[in-house]
């Protein structure tokens, strides 16, 4: 039986992404040095989501703290898709430019496939070309780079050294950019992994036989504490506006899980804000630099 008074440990997203920022920015520093030049990171935006111009916002800072040169295209909400097409190709064509991000969702006239298929494989920092994550599902196959959100969950895992090897993980959720590659990757690194979604019957019962649960189901607080085996990790990826009148902007960000329940039955627990968060921007710097390490080793 848990200890009712215990605690679980809290997986500081924010210092160990703070620490991936130094690393790469020594990283970039050095690059700089050997090659003249420093990587660059083409940011996308259509639109004017109030969401997407924040996240792009702390994208193009973390850019700029670590060195790497941040372009940035900012399209209007009425673009054809033709024109955002160019806009890609253009971007693939530029030497000056090793990653293309192309911020999600996409205004609804838009076809998003047509879009994340013409960014070039090599430029492909999102992980999002389908090939890439063809590859993702193969043994033996390494994508160019690999979906930053779920790179972020199984990095905040590594780095808190919690074993992944032969232990049960449950992944709840089965989204192309996250649930479904969370599970790629956790098998990649040896977990017995199992994916729960909104159509699975009695989903608690199976998260709870997890050492590792992964939530990124798009649900305030789904995860309770009796969902959740003592001393389980617990990673929590869901970011849910809940209104909030006692906030300045009317709302706050909550995770998947609840934490408060959750963190006395949990062995780690990963917080909503500060958590997979900003590792997801971590692992974007990391994935832009990758990208611009292959590209002058290849002579570009
Ligand atoms: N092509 C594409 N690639 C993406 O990676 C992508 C995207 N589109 N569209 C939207 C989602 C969302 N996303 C987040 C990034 C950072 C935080 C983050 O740093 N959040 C802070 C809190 C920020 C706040 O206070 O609002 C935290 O959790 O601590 C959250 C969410 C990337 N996405």
């Amino acid at each position: 039986m848990a200890d009712p008074a215990s605690v679980a440990q809290i997986i500081d997203g924010k210092a160990i992404a703070k620490a991936i920022h130094q690393e790469i920015a020594e990283e970039v520093a050095q690059l700089k040095e050997q090659h003249g030049k420093v990587p660059g990171l083409a940011v996308v935006i259509v639109g004017e989501r109030k969401d997407s111009q924040t996240y792009v916002r702390m994208k193009r800072k973390a850019c700029a703290e670590v060195g790497i040169n941040s372009i940035n295209v900012d399209l209007p909400e009425n673009i054809s898709q033709e024109e955002l097409l160019d806009q890609v190709l253009e971007l693939n064509e530029n030497p000056d430019v090793h990653g293309i991000l192309v911020q999600l969702p996409l205004p609804k006239h838009i076809n998003e496939e047509a879009i994340l298929n013409a960014v070039g494989l090599d430029k492909d920092v999102d992980g999002f070309h389908p090939l890439n994550i063809g590859k993702l599902c193969m043994k033996g196959r390494e994508p160019s780079s690999i979906p930053c959100t779920p790179k972020g969950c199984i990095e905040l895992l590594k780095r808190s050294k919690i074993p992944i090897e032969k232990k049960k993980a449950v992944v709840v959720g089965r989204s192309n950019i996250v649930g479904m590659p969370a599970a790629l990757l956790l098998m990649k690194n040896d977990a017995t992994v199992t994916v729960v979604h909104s159509r699975t019957p009695e989903p608690q019962d199976i998260v709870k036989e997890a050492d590792i649960v992964i939530a990124a189901a798009g649900q305030p607080q789904m995860i309770k504490r009796d969902w959740i085996k003592p001393g389980a990790a617990v990673i929590d990826v869901g970011t849910n506006a809940v209104s909030d009148p006692s906030k300045k902007l009317g709302y706050r960000i909550v995770g998947d899980v609840d934490f408060e329940e959750v963190k006395t039955v949990a062995g780690w627990i990963s917080p909503v804000p500060g958590g997979v968060g900003p590792m997801t921007i971590a692992m974007l710097l990391r994935n832009t630099v990758d990208c611009a390490k292959a590209a002058f080793a290849s002579g570009a």
